[in-house]
């Protein structure tokens, strides 16, 4: 099996009707971490949502996890979404019900049957993010940081071949941004591949990785210079 995650071609986005990105090469193999950085309205959250196929590519070549994402169909798109994880700023649990039912409502939606192996599904992810004692929990009922993880164990439930996350810690306070950083990292050095768009450059300077800048259109690798 190939270790090639991700590989776009001279790929370009583009938002109603109006060019963002111009061109994008980028590979990513089993294992990368990449940053993908630029300011507000410079096309990251456009350049994540091509990936995981929520915008539709129309120019250039785009492969992602087994997926042709120029010939994408719209029924393919939630087995697209099951390779994948995907962390957003906002978090996105459901606040009716607890953190171990909103990781069951997920295993149920991607088909999981047997109770026994879901719950210890649930188990191992939030043992990963070390959110297991806090499982009968409601999503208001724990900080902001904590909704990070949990969101983090929501996308790994299904092995995901990659983690997309955009902004995963736009919402929170620079030490909190640390503690969601450093089970990234984690996960990082277990193999995962992570591409995650960020502002943060402090983030980016404790933990320095291959980055990428969305900037007048264009996407461009930045060398970050050792001090
Ligand atoms: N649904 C849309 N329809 C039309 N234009 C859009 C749409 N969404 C975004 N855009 C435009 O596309 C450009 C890129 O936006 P995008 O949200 O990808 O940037 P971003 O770098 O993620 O910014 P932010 O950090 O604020 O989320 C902006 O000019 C934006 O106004």
């Amino acid at each position: 099996m190939s270790d090639l995650i991700l590989q776009l071609k001279n790929a370009s986005i583009f938002q109603g009707g109006s060019l963002v990105l111009s061109k994008i090469n980028l590979e990513m193999n089993k294992g990368d971490f990449v940053y993908l950085i630029g300011k507000t309205g410079s096309g990251k959250s456009s350049f994540m949502k091509t990936l995981y196929g929520d915008l539709p590519l129309t120019e250039g070549e785009g492969n992602i996890v087994d997926f042709n994402l120029k010939t994408l169909k719209e029924k393919e798109i939630p087995f697209l979404r099951r390779k994948l994880g995907v962390v957003f700023q906002d978090f996105k649990l459901l606040p009716d019900r607890n953190i171990t039912d909103n990781l069951l409502f997920v295993l149920k939606a991607t088909g999981w049957k047997d109770k026994d192996k879901m719950n210890t599904r649930v188990t191992e992810v939030l043992t990963k993010v070390d959110m297991n004692t806090k499982g009968f929990k409601f999503p208001h009922e724990i900080s902001g940081g904590e909704q990070q993880r949990v969101a983090i164990a929501r996308a790994l439930l299904n092995n995901p071949e990659l983690i997309l996350a955009d902004e995963p810690t736009g919402n929170l306070d620079p030490q909190t941004s640390i503690e969601v950083m450093e089970v990234l990292q984690d996960l990082s050095k277990n193999g995962n591949t992570i591409l995650m768009a960020t502002h943060d450059y402090a983030l980016l300077l404790k933990y320095p990785r291959k980055t990428l800048k969305c900037d007048d259109n264009q996407v461009y690798e930045v060398v970050q210079r050792k001090s």
